[in-house]
Parts: C-alpha cells; sequence; structure tokens
C-alpha cells in the first residue's frame, strides 16, 4: 500500500489516491468515496469496463474522476459569469435548472409533449425548417404539423427535456434526482442535465471556427439509456447488481437509476429474483469463484405492431448472462439453463410482465475484470434483435458496437444524410455494424457504401441487415473485417465522402495522415502532406482489397469504378470532445479540410461528455460571398426562424433591441 493513512483532529481522512486505499477509506468512514476529503478524486471506471474490452466497443469512457472534476470546474466558471447562455432560454449556468414559477399547463399542448416524452418521440426542427421526428420510420404514422398559438410556440422555444418526466407535476425540470448520484459512478451530473458545462468550450470553439449556428439537440434526459454492462456481486440472498463504485471494487446497487430505460430496471428486478430463487452464486472476483459475473441488457424499441409513438415505452430487453464457465458444457454452467428458463418465464412476451426480448449466455472465466468472453450462446426468445432507426432495419447482436441513445442518435443520423449528396460514394471507417452507412444507401441513394470496422462480430448484424434492406435500394455495399488505421489511403479513393465514427479516444494517426493525403490528391497536389505519410495509392484498391471477411452486395446497375476521385466531403462523429479538438487541429493543417458545419448532441445526459457532428470540406475555406442587400443576415435569419437555438436567440436579440 503506497499510502499513510491517519486522522486529523477533524476526523477526516488524509490518504493518496491510491484507489484501494480510497475505498478502504470510504468503508471506514461509512461514507461513500466521492463524500471523502480526498485531494484527488478518482478516476478509473476501468474497473467494471476494462479499457481493452471497451476500446474494441469503441466505448472508452473518460475517466470518471476526470470527468467530474472538469464538471465541477467548468459549472465553476459558468456560475461565475453573469452573462445568461444563449442556448438555453430562461436558464444560466450554474443556476439549478427548477424554474422558479411553473408554468401553468396548457392541456393540449402540455399533454402531447409529455406523450411525446413517454413515448419517446422527440420534434425536433431542421435546417429548413421542416419537422423531424425522432422515430417517425414509418411513412403512414407520419404526423401532422402543430398548429401553434402563441402560448404554445412559447413551449416550443422550452426544450423538450425541460419538462418535467412526472405527468401529474407541473415543474419543468431538469435534474437527475437520482437516488443512486452520491455513489454510483455512472453519472456526474445531477443538475443542468441540458447543458453539460462542456458545451461552453464546445460552443465557443465551434463559434470561433465559424459555425454560426451552433446548437445542441437534447431528447429524453432520463430513461435514454438503452444499453448497460452491469457488474453482479454480493450474495444470493442479497445480490447487487451496478456498477463499481469508483476506484473500488465494491459494486454500486442501482435499481432505480435514472438513466435506464425503465425496461432495463424491470429486468434487473427480475434478474435479483431469479438469483435469490435459484440460489444462484454471484461472482466474487478475490476468490474468482461464483457462477453470475455481469448481466448486460439491450433494449429493442422495434415493433411494428405497435404505433410508433408508443414503440419506445414498451422496449423490450435481450438480456445476456455473463457466466463464470468456459462452455455450455462445463459443469459450472449447471444452473444457466434453470436461470434463464425461469427468467423467461417471468418475462416473456406473453407473460403478465412481458419485458423480455430473449435471454443469451456469455462465457467468461478469465480472471482480468474484460467483461466478455468470445463465446455466446442463444438461448430463449427471439435470435435476432432489430432496431428500427432513421427508417432502416438494423440487426445487432449482443456482442457488437450498439449505440446507448437511440433517440438522440436517430436525430444525429438524420442531419448526418443531409450532408450527403445524392447518388454519393461513401466509405465509413470504423462502422459498427454499419448502421451509418445503410442508413446512408438507403436514403441517399448511394452508389457505393464501404463499412470497415475491425470487430468480427459485427459481421453477422451486417449481413442480417443487408437482407432486409428495400429492394429499391440499388448500391454497391460492403462490409470490411479491417483495422481502419492499417493502409487507410487504401479504402479512400474512389469515394466522394468519407464518414469516420472512432471511438473516444478519437482518430488513429495514421487515418489523419491518409484523410489530409486524399484531400491534397483529390485538390491535385501529389506532394504528401507530410513527411510522416508512407502509404502509397495502390492500383484498384477495391479490388485488391481483403475479399476474406468481408460482406458485398452488388447493385443492379453496372457501375464503372472511380478509381480517381478522392473524397472531397468528411463526416466526423466524435464521443470524445479532447479528442476530437487535437484530431480537428491534425486536419485542417495546411488546409488539407476546413470545417464547414458543426452540431452537437446530448447522446449522454447525467455525464459531461456530448457526440459532436462536424462536418469538413477538402481543402481551403472560401470566403464568405456577402450578397448584396440581404447578406449574411439572409441565410442566418431564415435559420434563426427555425433552429430551436436560434429561436432563442432571436428572441433574446429582439428583447435587447
Ligand atoms: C463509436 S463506435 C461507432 C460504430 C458505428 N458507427 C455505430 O454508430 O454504431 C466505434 C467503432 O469503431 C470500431 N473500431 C475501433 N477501432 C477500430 C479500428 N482501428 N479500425 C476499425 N474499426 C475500429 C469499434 O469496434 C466500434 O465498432
Amino acid at each position: 500500500m503506497e499510502a499513510v493513512m491517519s486522522r486529523n483532529s477533524s476526523s477526516s481522512l488524509w490518504l493518496s489516491s491510491t484507489w484501494s486505499v480510497q475505498s478502504l477509506a470510504a468503508r471506514l468512514s461509512r461514507r461513500p468515496a466521492q463524500q471523502l476529503p480526498f485531494g484527488v478524486l478518482a478516476t478509473g471506471r476501468e474497473c467494471i469496463a476494462p479499457i481493452a474490452a471497451l476500446q474494441q466497443q469503441g466505448d472508452v469512457p473518460l475517466s470518471w474522476g476526470e470527468q467530474k472534476l472538469n464538471a465541477m470546474k467548468a459549472r465553476e466558471k459558468l456560475a461565475n459569469k453573469k452573462k445568461p447562455s444563449k442556448l438555453h432560454r430562461g436558464w444560466h449556468p450554474g443556476q439549478r435548472t427548477r424554474a422558479p414559477d411553473p408554468v401553468e399547463k396548457k392541456p393540449a399542448q402540455t399533454d402531447k409533449r409529455q406523450n411525446e416524452l413517454f413515448s419517446g418521440k422527440f420534434l425536433f426542427k431542421d435546417d429548413d425548417g421542416e419537422d423531424i421526428w425522432s422515430d417517425d420510420g414509418d411513412d403512414e404514422e407520419e404526423e401532422e404539423e402543430d398548429e401553434d398559438t402563441q402560448e404554445d410556440k412559447e413551449l416550443e422555444f422550452m426544450p423538450e427535456m425541460m419538462q418535467t418526466k412526472d405527468k401529474s407535476s407541473q415543474v419543468f425540470t431538469t435534474d437527475l434526482d437520482c437516488q443512486h448520484f452520491t455513489q454510483c459512478s455512472g453519472c456526474v451530473l445531477d443538475t443542468n442535465l441540458d447543458q453539460p458545462p462542456v458545451m461552453e468550450e464546445v460552443t465557443e470553439f465551434f463559434l470561433k471556427q465559424g459555425v454560426a449556428e451552433f446548437t445542441l439537440e437534447s431528447g429524453n434526459l432520463w430513461e435514454w439509456r438503452c444499453r448497460a454492462k452491469l457488474a453482479v456481486r454480493g450474495t444470493s440472498m442479497d445480490p447487487q447488481i451496478g456498477l463499481f463504485e469508483e476506484g473500488s471494487h465494491f459494486v454500486v446497487d442501482i435499481p432505480s437509476c435514472r438513466a435506464h430505460h425503465p425496461s432495463i430496471n424491470a429486468t434487473i428486478k427480475l434478474v435479483k429474483e431469479a438469483i435469490q430463487e435459484l440460489g444462484i452464486q454471484p461472482y466474487n472476483e478475490d476468490l474468482h469463484l461464483g457462477e453470475l459475473r455481469y448481466v448486460q441488457m439491450v433494449v429493442t424499441t422495434f415493433n411494428t405492431t405497435l404505433p410508433a409513438a408508443e414503440r419506445y415505452a414498451s422496449g423490450k430487453v435481450q438480456v445476456s448472462l455473463v457466466w463464470n464457465a468456459r462452455d455450455e458444457d462445463s459443469i459450472q454452467a449447471d444452473r444457466l439453463n434453470k436461470m434463464a428458463e425461469l427468467l423467461w418465464r417471468w418475462g416473456n412476451p406473453k407473460s403478465a410482465n412481458p419485458i423480455l426480448h430473449s435471454v443469451w449466455a456469455n462465457f467468461q472465466t478469465s480472471r482480468t475484470n474484460i467483461i466478455f468472453g468470445g463465446r455466446w450462446r442463444h438461448i430463449l426468445g427471439e435470435s435476432e434483435l432489430w432496431e428500427r432507426m432513421s427508417g432502416v432495419d438494423i440487426s445487432f447482436t449482443p456482442a457488437s458496437f450498439g449505440q446507448a441513445n437511440l433517440q438522440v442518435f436517430d436525430v444525429l443520423l438524420r442531419r448526418l444524410q443531409k450532408a450527403v449528396k445524392i447518388g454519393s460514394s461513401v466509405v465509413e471507417l470504423y462502422a459498427g455494424v454499419g448502421l451509418i452507412g445503410l442508413s446512408l444507401a438507403t436514403t441517399r441513394k448511394c452508389r457505393t457504401v464501404k463499412c470497415v470496422e475491425v470487430n468480427k462480430e459485427a459481421r453477422l448484424s451486417f449481413e442480417q441487415s443487408l437482407s432486409r434492406l428495400p429492394a429499391s435500394v440499388n448500391s454497391n455495399i460492403s462490409w470490411h473485417c479491417a483495422d481502419a488505421s492499417v493502409s487507410p489511403i487504401k479504402w479512400l479513393e474512389g469515394a466522394n465522402v468519407v464518414i469516420v465514427d472512432p471511438p473516444r479516444k478519437g482518430l488513429d494517426p495514421p487515418v489523419i495522415e491518409a484523410l489530409r493525403t486524399a484531400s491534397l490528391r483529390g485538390l491535385g497536389k501529389t506532394k504528401s502532406p507530410s513527411s510522416k505519410t508512407t502509404d502509397k495509392v495502390e492500383k484498384r484498391p477495391w479490388m485488391l482489397r481483403a475479399k476474406q471477411g468481408a460482406v458485398h452486395k452488388e447493385s443492379a446497375s453496372n457501375w464503372e469504378e472511380e478509381e480517381h476521385t478522392w473524397p472531397d466531403t468528411l463526416i466526423y462523429v466524435s464521443c470524445g470532445w479532447q479528442a476530437f479538438k487535437l484530431d480537428y487541429v491534425a486536419l485542417v493543417e495546411g488546409d488539407a479540410w476546413y470545417l464547414d458545419d458543426a452540431k452537437a448532441f446530448n447522446l449522454f445526459p447525467g455525464t459531461n461528455s456530448i457526440e459532436v457532428l462536424a462536418i469538413f470540406k477538402r481543402g481551403k475555406k472560401p470566403p464568405k460571398v456577402v450578397k448584396k442587400g440581404s447578406g449574411v443576415r439572409s441565410k442566418s435569419a431564415k435559420s434563426l426562424q427555425w433552429t430551436r437555438a436560434g429561436k432563442r436567440l432571436a428572441l433574446g436579440n429582439s428583447k435587447q433591441s
């Protein structure tokens, strides 16, 4: 033990940042670790989500301590600013977000909004003023436009998430209001969930880069998480299911997590009851004994028998039991089937409590804290899990990466689609199950879509999704199991648009270098952008490309390959703000790319992280053309009329003037 621990006169504990010590201190003082007077806050969500495993899944978290410290610093900074934020009408950073005077409810409008909130359906305006519903995959179910009264319009200015989730109450709130907050490492913000403090820096950054209408799109502030991987510890009589307390191996039980979709919390309850009923032993990592190590829950809201508005609330859970056994035949797996059967009896779609979609097992015997082993087995229920995202049916296996916030990612997808011209040739690096690529093939009638992903487990999902694409989709579509950082230039030739959606750590350096090279080649410059560039363009890269591990669907049209085309549009989807800033600098250096537009999405409410969608164009930024008589204002004025943040800005400006 590195630290010296002592009690001072005020009986607070002084110790180093060694986590085992911190956890010990927490126990001794009978207080959660976060409440101890440490000089250094904890890091290390790695406890539950080991970096190596998560990196593969694209979900490497910023350390929790780092997030919490950043959030606290940013909040302090914001609280000292007198000027209210322009992003959120009526609230300013640092202020508690409960509105001082409850807004009187106007029954028709508020009920409709609240219904949307509960159904998980949100109305967004896009830049052209068109309504976007977060889940309007079915044309026949398209909603009519609001006929707004003045008061309704006022309400519409207020983001949906500011409206309380409590149907009976009339108080608008953006508080987390979670009983687990002080101990659980999942959330770092408990107020102002609609405006993570990092947005201050993000907004300033993009304004500086010339993005005049930078907005943050938000959805549900609670119950947004449709995927969870939770540790199972404790005893068979008193199982604990949740995340590790920061810096310790102590699991915080989170039965009432406010971020989880309600079906996840209901499934946790079911799993606990099954453990108790059957006497299943939760895993003990010190002794490397026990049966159930983790449980993964993935919600599917795909149910075409229900109206779109009801699908989110009635989401069903694919539950995966991570069992401490080599495989289904080993003696340790003896009671796995019993547990699966009991869960299914209690929660199958025809039961009184129909919350389950299916039950799977994963086998993991490693002594490390890597969550999943390599072996999966489907036990009960449907083997395929589907989700409808921006009108396209996508399949997910339990081993593949999936977005946790389906609704807000759906909105991001629709924004992204608008940046891709009809008929484009697209390459998507870090593609996962090909969600973005397949949605573009369908909605933008792409000539070619190539998806590149390192996780081989995503292949099956891609194949299944491909089989359900409408027959009208006439694109050359392929998925390649490859490391994007190995000779990435070869993927870029022949594409007009390149999409990157890397894990939180950002782009691999060879990918940045290839993007810069591709831009300069597209501009007709042959000189390498930097001495580090070593890639040569292969001849007919597409044909030579690894046939192994690839999935292809040929277009009915016999299109010629575009060998000498290089992307003129780069779309960067980022879940790691710190990494994005660095990648940005490298991409724009030497006028390889310039930023054309950007938006932020509140994909992880309760955390100080956001998702950024940034559109880059090749080459040097052209000077702004100011039209006579109308000028720059004309475009902004039009958009200001329509975007939500724009509306608030417009309102603020008109009040000031
Ligand atoms: C943030 S996810 C995005 C996935 C997909 N775009 C989606 O929305 O579902 C990042 C993906 O990149 C993959 N990945 C990580 N490193 C990679 C690499 N070097 N080459 C290719 N894919 C990689 C991960 O396996 C993960 O599926």
